[in-house]
């Protein structure tokens, strides 16, 4: 309300200052001619240097106004926008269109403020525009219709390349997105020493001006179009103006209009087509915007992922029955997983194995309803997942993927975002942290579990891989759910790291399922039982020693993992001699 009180204000400005400079010239030329009182036009002068003043004001209090009301705006949109990613399925996000579509409406929060302070100073610009021309009416009706010819076709072309500016950032989004992907590669911590030792640099840099180039070409022929286009608008203007000026030397000349008046219409005039130009710009950038919050509604609209709405609540996991599960990603056009039968019943730990893609990372996003499948292929309590309450469903669920989190938090944030309403029970987060053997090391940190992780942030401690994944791991354990999900949990732990937490983890969790991936067989052999799947199919299923019994896939696996151990020369040169063999079937 007061920057739109602001803006009438400064709407009417510019007419009371040339009114106040027609008042002042007639009465200067009468001062001059007539010797007359000279306090009237020294009064007029003292009015426009207070105009000038009141004028400068309001200019700085809508400022400042405008900044509150940016704010409050950008508060608001980024809230509401990462809420709605917050609610967003979780495909959604393996989608590339999804990310451009992203970049585009993240901008929006700057462009729905833009849009409210463009359209108070359109509004503004309008009463100054409307007002003028209601003065120059006065004087003589043909302005009117000098500044309609000229004005319509600026506004056409302001508004077409509204449009186009629109339509070639839809064309760049993801043509900038690589081009950062591009430029961060070179400064990213995770990839830099890569990049260093493999030489990349020069390589990337290249492929980052490539696309640099491109992004600007686009962006520059459209601005030489725009500017050319723009310039016969700019002619249109001057023609106006210049007859506009011939009009008002006739007019004087009949002796319908004093000196004053004159130098009023030609102000009237420049001001009406400064404001003219103005508008039809900031109607083409409205125009513009408004594509872009066209963006933003269908972001908004986008469906959601129903949580919490679902009629079954989960208290506790009893077992989960997995019944023919197949599973096809959108992009693909096979199914990635196929007929997948699995009975998880409470305190049951099983082992999933097989070789890389064969599905098992897949199925256990299946599993915690990350993905949605057909109804009936994984019942949780005897219901089907569609029905059953997923947030309830997930809080009984502790997952460790493969490519955890690493939380640039403390230490006690780090465990605690297991159980975030528990985030301050420091004694269950350090006992979770013994569980994975990482509280010694935790509690050496100079301000111990309130020690900051990771080295983005200064005064941060890094922590080795494996570091980081017990630490990963402890915040699975905090969880205290009935399910525990490990994809891979002890890549990166030492052989005595992981013989200790995968030992501890099956002791304390007698009443805790415990659904784990893992490339190393002898973790498996401690599960109740052992699935090894291919080719998203489960191809055996069964106890460790029944498995080995069959002589079948998990035999091979497990039998040529154990020769590792027992004599890992005899198996590297039956392995090259494989080669060897199967090179020689190639060649033949
Ligand atoms: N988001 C995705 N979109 C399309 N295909 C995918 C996606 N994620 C995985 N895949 C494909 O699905 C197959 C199974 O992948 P998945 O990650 O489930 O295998 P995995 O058994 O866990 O492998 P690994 O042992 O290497 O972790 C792979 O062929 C992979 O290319």
């Amino acid at each position: 309300m007061l920057s739109l009180t602001f803006r009438v204000l400064l709407g009417i400005l510019p007419l009371t200052s040339i009114w106040l400079t027609n008042l002042l010239v007639n009465e200067v030329v009468s001062v001059i001619q007539n010797q007359t009182d000279i306090r009237f036009a020294l009064y007029l002068l003292l009015g426009q240097l207070v105009l000038f003043g009141v004028g400068y004001l309001i200019g700085q209090v809508a400022k400042i106004n405008d900044q509150h009301l940016d704010n409050l705006v950008n508060f608001y949109m980024t809230h509401t926008l990462l809420k709605k990613v917050d609610r967003l399925p979780y495909l959604t996000f393996e989608n590339p269109i999804f990310y451009d579509k992203y970049q585009r409406v993240s901008n929006s929060s700057s462009n729905v403020m833009s849009i409210v302070q463009e359209v108070l100073s359109l509004g503004s610009s309008l009463i100054t525009i409307f007002s003028l021309i209601g003065y120059l009416f006065s004087i003589h009706w043909s302005f009117i219709v000098l500044l309609l010819i000229t004005t319509i076709p600026i506004l056409m072309i302001d508004v077409k390349f509204g449009g186009m500016r629109y339509q070639l950032l839809r064309f760049l989004t993801p043509m900038g997105r690589r081009e950062s992907y591009v430029s961060n590669l070179l400064n990213n911590k995770f990839t830099f020493k890569e990049v260093r030792l493999y030489g990349l640099a020069p390589f990337l840099i290249g492929e980052w001006a490539k696309l640099f180039r491109i992004n600007a070409s686009e962006q520059m022929n459209l601005m030489k179009r725009e500017v050319r286009w723009s310039s016969i608008g700019e002619v249109l203007l001057l023609i106006a103006y210049s007859a506009s000026g011939v009009i008002t030397l006739l007019l004087g000349m009949q002796g319908r209009i004093r000196v004053g008046d004159f130098i009023a219409v030609l102000q009237a005039m420049e001001n009406v087509q400064k404001g003219l130009s103005n508008s039809t710009s900031t109607i083409s950038r409205l125009y513009e915007k408004s594509l872009n919050i066209q963006d933003l509604k269908e972001f908004l609209q986008a469906e959601e992922q129903v949580v919490g709405k679902q009629e079954a609540q989960v208290q506790r996991i009893d077992s989960i029955v997995v019944d023919q599960l197949c599973f096809r990603y959108p992009n693909q056009e096979h199914a990635v997983i196929q007929d997948i039968d699995l009975h998880i019943t409470a305190g049951k730990k099983i082992a999933i194995v097989g070789e890389n893609g064969s599905g098992k990372t897949t199925l256990i996003k299946c599993l915690t309803g990350l993905y949605n499948t057909e109804p009936q292929m994984i019942q949780v309590n005897g219901e089907p997942l569609q029905v059953v309450d997923r947030r309830s469903y997930q809080d009984r669920i502790a997952v460790l993927f493969q490519d955890y989190a690493k939380y640039e938090f403390s230490a006690r944030y780090n465990i605690g975002f297991g159980r975030v309403e528990d985030v301050d029970n420091l004694v269950g987060i350090q006992h979770a942290a013994a569980q994975t053997n990482i509280h010694d090391y935790l509690d050496s940190l100079d301000e111990k579990y309130e020690s900051l992780l990771g080295r983005s942030f200064d005064g941060g401690n890094e922590l080795s891989l494996g570091q980081w994944q017990k630490v990963a791991l402890a915040r699975t354990v905090f969880r205290n759910s009935d399910l525990i999900i490990l994809d891979e949990p002890t890549a990166a732990l030492d052989p005595r790291s992981e013989v200790e937490i995968i030992d501890n983890l099956f002791r304390l969790a007698t009443n805790q399922s415990i659904l784990f991936i893992t490339h190393r067989l002898g973790a498996a052999s401690l599960a109740d039982e052992v699935v090894v799947m291919k080719n998203g199919r489960i191809v055996e299923q069964g106890t460790h020693a029944q498995l080995l019994t069959l002589d079948g896939e998990y035999a091979k696996l497990y039998n040529s993992q154990a020769k590792w151990y027992n004599n890992p020369q005899e198996t590297a040169q039956e392995q090259e001699s494989d080669h060897y063999e199967q090179e020689e079937e190639v060649l033949t």
